[in-house]
Order: C-alpha cells, then sequence, then structure tokens
C-alpha cells in the first residue's frame, strides 16, 4: 500500500482543522509498519483514509499501484473498541466477511477453523461475545479482520482497551503470528514499546497537522526478537530504538 502526498483538512462549524500534511507512507508486502505520534496529530484520520472510510483533501491511496478505492475487504481495519455482532456466535463473528463474499460453506468452514485455533480460541467457538472478556472479544475482531485473508490489515489502537496483562498476552501473540505468517499491517499504536516489539519499521508522525518526521527500520534479526516483551524491553538495542523514537516524540509534544 502506498499512501502518496496525503493531505486532510476538516470543516467544521467553528472552523477548519488541519489533519494531515503531505503525508508520504508505503508498506511493502509482508511488511509490519506502526505509526505512533502526539495525541492529536492525526493518526487515526491517515487510518480511516488508509482505510477508504474517509477521502483525503488531496493525495492517493494506491495498493498494487492502482487507486484503491473505497473501503472492501482487501483492506480491513481491527479498531480499539471490538465492535463484534452481539447475537452472533464467535464462529459467526469470524465467518461474517465470508460470508458476505459467498466463500463456499466448506472454505468458510475451514477458514473458520484454522483462524479459532490460531487465535486460541477453538473453547469459545459457540461463545456470544458478552461472554468473553475484552482480551478474548479482541482475539475475534482479529480473526475477523484476518478471516478474508485481505492485502493490508489496518489496525487502530487494538490493544488499547485492554488490560495491561492481556495487552501484553496478546503483543507476544501477534508478533508470534507476524514472525510466522508475515501479514501485511499498517498499526496505529500510542505505546512506543509495542511499536518497537512488532514492526519492522516505526513511522513517528509530527504533531498536527500530522506529517511524517521519520521512519525507523528494526530488523527481522535483531538479537531480542522472538523474546517475550519484557525480556526484550531490556535488550540494550531494543532500548536505544525506544529511546530514539521517544526523543522524536518528546520534541514534538514540548514544541510550541
Ligand atoms: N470528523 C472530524 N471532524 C473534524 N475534525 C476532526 C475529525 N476527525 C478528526 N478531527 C481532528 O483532526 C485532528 C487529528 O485527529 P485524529 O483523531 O486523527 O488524531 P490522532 O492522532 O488519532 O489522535 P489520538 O492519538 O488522540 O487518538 C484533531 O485535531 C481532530 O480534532
Amino acid at each position: 500500500m502506498e499512501i502518496r502526498g496525503v493531505s486532510k483538512t476538516f470543516h467544521a462549524r467553528g472552523g477548519q482543522t488541519a489533519a494531515l500534511e503531505r503525508c508520504d507512507l508505503a508498506v511493502a508486502k509482508g511488511e509490519f509498519v506502526s505509526v505512533v505520534g502526539p495525541s492529536g496529530c492525526g493518526k487515526s484520520t491517515l487510518m480511516m483514509i488508509a482505510a477508504g472510510l474517509e477521502a483525503p483533501t488531496s493525495g492517493d491511496v494506491l495498493v498494487d499501484g492502482r487507486p484503491a478505492g473505497p473501503a472492501g475487504p482487501k483492506r480491513t481495519v481491527v479498531f480499539q473498541r471490538f465492535a463484534l455482532f452481539p447475537s452472533e456466535t464467535v464462529a459467526q463473528n469470524i465467518g461474517f466477511g465470508l460470508r458476505v463474499a459467498g466463500t463456499p460453506r466448506a472454505e468458510c468452514e475451514q477458514r473458520i477453523g484454522e483462524l479459532l485455533r490460531l487465535m486460541g480460541l477453538e473453547r469459545f467457538r459457540d461463545a456470544f461475545p458478552h461472554e468473553l472478556s475484552g482480551g478474548m472479544q479482541q482475539r475475534v475482531a482479529i480473526a475477523r479482520a484476518m478471516a478474508v485473508r485481505p492485502e493490508i490489515l489496518l489496525m487502530d489502537e487494538p490493544f488499547g482497551a485492554l488490560d495491561a496483562q492481556t495487552r501484553t498476552v496478546l503483543q507476544e501473540e501477534v508478533s508470534r503470528l507476524q514472525r510466522e505468517l508475515h501479514y501485511t499491517v499498517l498499526f496505529i499504536t500510542h505505546s512506543v514499546e509495542e511499536a518497537v516489539y512488532l514492526s519492522d519499521r516505526v513511522v513517528v508522525m509530527s504533531r498536527g497537522p500530522g506529517r511524517i518526521l521519520r521512519e525507523i527500520a528494526i530488523p527481522r534479526d535483531a538479537a531480542w526478537r522472538g523474546l517475550d516483551i519484557e525480556q526484550a524491553g531490556e535488550h540494550a538495542g531494543f532500548m536505544q530504538v525506544k529511546r530514539e523514537i521517544w526523543e522524536l516524540l518528546r520534541g514534538e509534544i514540548v514544541r510550541h
């Protein structure tokens, strides 16, 4: 996916807000890219535009070199709030996009089974969302987004509403899945640690109107890859990248 020269200005009753200014960002196939930036810098706006849920004021979003067009199953989004269908079971929720796409029943069942296993949800197959913890609900939301095999998975603070322990478990699981399966992911987070732990590249945005300030590549073979997040966080290389990003962010947060 390529976000090319994207700017966004909102017009509201009280005047206008420039949310994004000429943002360029590319996510290669199989790459996990995180975006961090000060609060209100336009991260969610960037995600909505990437998803085709909001139109840019200027600039383009391309997938495979072609205009991405409106939202669709090629780009699925996981939001902070789980947004599951309350009267559908876990399996039905995961299968939603497949049913909409008219996927044959046997293939749906096979794909649902695979995702239940991948996300550790097999026991909850026939449960309803209200019977699940927040962490389990977010696993279902991630599985539902992955079920249609999107070209890119867009995640806007997907662990933001979870308690610290659940968040840690999901971070480690997403990291493991990513090392095995190499999804193409654009991920928004407030947590520099989470961004460093999960990503191939971290994009730092300026305060609003958001611009891309810096991109920091994190090698796949970094010594701390595969460690749990606590051990990784104690690694000198990890700390150094985290500090570099945090210094950039601090500069934006305190800038007047
Ligand atoms: N629909 C809208 N109408 C008017 N202004 C908006 C709209 N959506 C966002 N904005 C403004 O655009 C700017 C960027 O908002 P956005 O939610 O994208 O930032 P963010 O970086 O995701 O924030 P946070 O980190 O706090 O979640 C803010 O000034 C916000 O008030």
